[in-house]
């Protein structure tokens, strides 16, 4: 296998990411519940309803032991509070989903005055405790139970939002757009949002034991066809480590970059072209996608220790992985080709935690003009 763990101890990290997937699958489709409310559907109560099972995903404790171990994740969050403590010192902190409360702790060890924490799960009442723990009062470290959307803050405005809002190809779960309804409503003049920075990139993989292994397998299983089996999964996104020795590109498309203090919602179901040298002759398994952070604080008064990590197959890895889009007829390409093409991001019309990707591609030869392959279309779901 090519495509596998990097690294012995990712193994049992991926082994409790597949649980949380699973999670996250349940929560969607549960028999007895198959639709999940509205992201910033609003309760009359305040509090999760029994039925909301992304917020009971995240009462669990392996979830958040599995994100807490994620370094790259969480020591970048620490790294750009504990680097940046004068962009810190005596301010208005507000947590978007503190979860066991671990950002708004480096907040409060940063010097922030106050910091509010904010979680719709189970795992806030955790966080108090854990605060507590530590020595945090509830003055400076104030923990509220409720969707962002519906509660009120006790402040009128707050001067740094933090929150570990990503997912699978950056948008999956849809929470960004939680946090920036709390932008809108709460972000002082002048403060700035962390992470400030998110881009989504695009790129080509070869991997042909991975492929075969995953879908060419279908075609004989003992003597008998079961295409019926291959057939839907070219059209599900995959979530696994891919090996970046089976990347065939040195420049990745970047589909998007979003200025987390300015975006809107809207501009998060996006249509990008694309174009994609390819560096070596080789086989066209898949597409890859993944995204970069960055925290820079506020765009006319960037920190002066800026902290940026990234999801791809060539850095190390995170609890994210990289997002797979295989190619129902994976093509043979020469160096130099380009693959050019337009792709789609829309949350998924039953569930808009989930996306819908849709890629039209060809390939041209260097020249970007001399056909080689014809414009072709997938879809991808990922869920
Ligand atoms: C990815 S976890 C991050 C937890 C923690 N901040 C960390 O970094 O370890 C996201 C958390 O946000 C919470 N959350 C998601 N959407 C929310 C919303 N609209 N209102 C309040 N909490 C939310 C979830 O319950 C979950 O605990």
């Amino acid at each position: 296998m090519t495509l596998k763990a990097k690294e012995g101890e990712l193994a049992r990290a991926q082994h409790q990411h597949e649980e949380y997937r699973q999670i996250v699958k349940e929560q969607f489709y549960d028999p007895l519940e198959r639709s999940v409310p509205e992201p910033k559907a609003a309760t009359s109560t305040g509090t999760a309803p029994q039925s909301d099972y992304y917020f009971t995903s995240y009462a669990h404790y392996e979830i958040h032991e599995q994100m807490l171990k994620d370094r790259v994740r969480t020591e970048s969050y620490r790294d750009f509070m504990y680097e940046n403590k004068n962009a810190f010192k005596d301010k208005v902190v507000l947590d978007v989903g503190c979860g066991t409360g671990i950002l708004s702790m480096f907040a409060a060890r940063s010097g922030a005055r106050r910091v509010i924490a904010v979680d719709n799960s189970d795992i806030i009442h955790s966080a108090r405790k854990i605060a507590k723990e530590n020595g945090f009062d509830e003055e400076q470290l104030t923990f509220i139970r409720g969707k962002i959307e519906e509660i009120e803050l006790p402040v009128q405005t707050v001067d740094i939002i933090i929150s570990e809002w990503m997912g699978y190809f950056l948008l999956f779960e849809a929470m960004l757009d939680s946090v920036l309804t709390a932008r809108d409503k709460y972000l002082a003049p002048g403060g700035f949002m962390a992470p400030s920075g998110s881009s989504i990139h695009l790129t080509l993989l070869e991997d042909e034991e991975y492929y075969n292994d995953r879908y060419t397998y279908w075609n004989d299983v003992y003597g008998f066809k079961m295409l019926t089996m291959r057939d839907p999964l070219f059209n599900e996104a995959g979530v696994d480590v891919v090996d970046g020795s089976g990347i065939i590109s040195d420049s990745p498309s970047c589909l998007r970059d979003f200025d987390l203090n300015k975006v809107s919602s809207p501009e998060l179901d996006f249509t990008a072209p694309f174009s994609i040298p390819v560096s070596r002759d080789a086989r066209l398994h898949a597409f890859v996608g993944y995204f970069d952070i960055d925290f820079r604080g506020e765009s006319s008064k960037p920190v002066d220790h800026p902290i940026t990590f990234s999801t791809s197959a060539n850095t190390t890895s995170t609890h994210w992985k990289q997002t797979i889009l295989p190619l129902r007829n994976p093509l043979t390409l020469e160096a130099g080709d380009l693959v050019q093409g337009i792709f789609t991001c829309r949350k998924g019309i039953d569930n808009p935690r989930e996306l819908d990707l849709t890629i039209d591609f060809w390939v041209t030869e260097a020249d970007g003009e001399t056909e080689r392959v014809k414009r072709t279309g997938q879809t991808y779901q990922l869920r």
